[in-house]
């Protein structure tokens, strides 16, 4: 990669920003899943050890330029403190004077956390203004946000207009090795499993997957959508309208490489906070009744997929088969996992990407038994496609 390397930068008593994905599941207060901090430990660690002043600023759900308190990344400086064994300031704004009063305290090898991006919709929007005021809290930039990549916001994209040296960090790099080599050249048969709720971000790379892969699995909330283009009852299933006509494209593109589930877990009510379903029942894809929804594949569905994927030899996996938070429906998902995980030991490579495919592979402590966890969901699927990633191609 001939992108500037974070070990070729000297920072030492500059003040470095780093761009990282800190867009983690927080419940109660609390860190969920710590897989991205974790991930970002090296880059930052390397940044404390050499004396620079790491100011990080990161995103955490879609706002919409809203302060939304449950989306503060607060939960985050508190254990990621704990992973580092030392101290994280928090600002309250990533700009303003509480940035730029709490980077004014900072001494050589502290560590900064800002609020939430996208508390500010300038983020998303990449504005050029929001961009220069994040370039004027350091002298230097990393990008480390690998999950973000595909994204050109004012703190992926606009900031390095305003900055002079933007080097990669160890994440980016280490991700873009790894699936550089696996899926340049995919070894054959190539299966893609998509699933999950992010439809509209997600549909448009199905039609860019199709010429690549052998098999293309959909299930999850994404199913239901195309459940619907085929003139299916899906009662009150998630869809995406806007996307009916795409899905009916796609399946006539498909034809003999998309496989939809048989069978889904219906319910007639889902309660996501207190992580509960209501009535339960096993139907065939024409017997979702009207008043209800499909929450996860069911049992035919899961031997179908899993007896194409433990014979293939590159699976990329995005996005969960159901609402796998509840363990209700989350045996598909982890049906999955579990055949991701044949699939490895037949000799195949095999690879995850999406922050909550990751967080379900690593519930079912599967996550050392496939060839690569990625940080990033939809940034791995737009590399998969060929797509140039924002984020990396601004850097220096
Ligand atoms: N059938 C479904 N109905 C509603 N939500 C679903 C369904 N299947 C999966 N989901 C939800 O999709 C979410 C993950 O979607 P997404 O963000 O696209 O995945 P990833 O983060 O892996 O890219 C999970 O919160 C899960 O509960
Ligand atoms: O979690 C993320 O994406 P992913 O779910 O595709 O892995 C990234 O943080 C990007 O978030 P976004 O899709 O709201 O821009």
């Amino acid at each position: 990669m001939n992108k500037l390397f974070i070990e070729e930068i000297d920072c030492k008593g500059k003040t470095v920003i780093v761009r990282v994905d800190f867009n983690v599941p927080v419940k109660d207060g609390a860190v969920e899943n710590d897989k991205r901090l974790r991930a970002a430990l090296p880059t930052i660690t390397r940044l404390v050890d050499e004396g620079a002043k790491v100011v990080l600023m990161s995103h955490l759900g879609r706002p919409k330029g809203q302060r939304v308190e449950a989306m503060s990344l607060k939960p985050v400086a508190t254990r990621l403190a704990e992973l580092l064994g030392k101290p994280v300031a928090f600002a309250d704004d990533c700009v303003g004077p509480a940035a730029t009063d709490a980077v004014a305290n900072l001494k050589p090898g502290d560590v900064l956390l800002l609020e939430n991006l996208r508390f500010h919709k300038a983020e998303t929007d990449n504005d050029e203004g929001f961009a220069k005021e994040l370039a004027a809290l350091a002298d230097l930039y990393v990008n480390d946000a690998f999950g973000t990549a595909h994204r050109a916001h004012a703190s992926t994209e606009g900031i390095t207009r305003h900055i002079d040296s933007c080097a990669c960090g160890y994440l980016i790099k280490k991700e873009l090795d790894f699936l550089g080599s696996a899926l340049t050249e995919p070894k054959r048969p190539f299966t893609a499993i998509i699933g999950g709720a992010k439809i509209s971000g997600k549909i448009d790379v199905i039609k860019a997957l199709l010429p690549k892969v052998d098999t293309l699995i959909i299930g999850g909330g994404m199913a239901c959508t195309f459940l619907k283009a085929m003139g299916k009852e899906i009662g009150n299933s998630l869809c995406e309208e806007e996307k009916l006509p795409l899905a009916k494209e796609l399946l006539e593109l498909g034809k003999g490489k998309i496989l939809l589930p048989t069978d889904y877990l219906a319910t007639d009510r889902l309660d996501f906070e207190n992580r509960a379903i209501g009535s339960q029942a096993f139907v065939g894809e024409d017997a979702i009744a009207k008043d209800q929804m499909a929450v996860d594949i069911g049992p035919k569905s899961t031997q179908l997929f899993a007896d194409r994927i433990e014979v293939s030899k590159t699976v990329v996996w995005n996005g969960p088969m159901g609402v796998f938070e509840i363990d209700a429906s989350a045996k598909g998902t982890f049906a999955v996992a579990d055949a991701l995980v044949k699939a490895t030991e037949n000799g195949g490579t095999t690879i995850v990407g999406g922050g909550d495919s990751a967080a379900a592979i690593e519930k079912a402590g599967l996550a050392d038994k496939v060839s690569h966890v990625s940080t990033g969901g939809g940034a791995s699927l737009e590399f998969l496609e060929g797509k140039k990633l924002p984020g990396v191609e601004a850097l220096s």
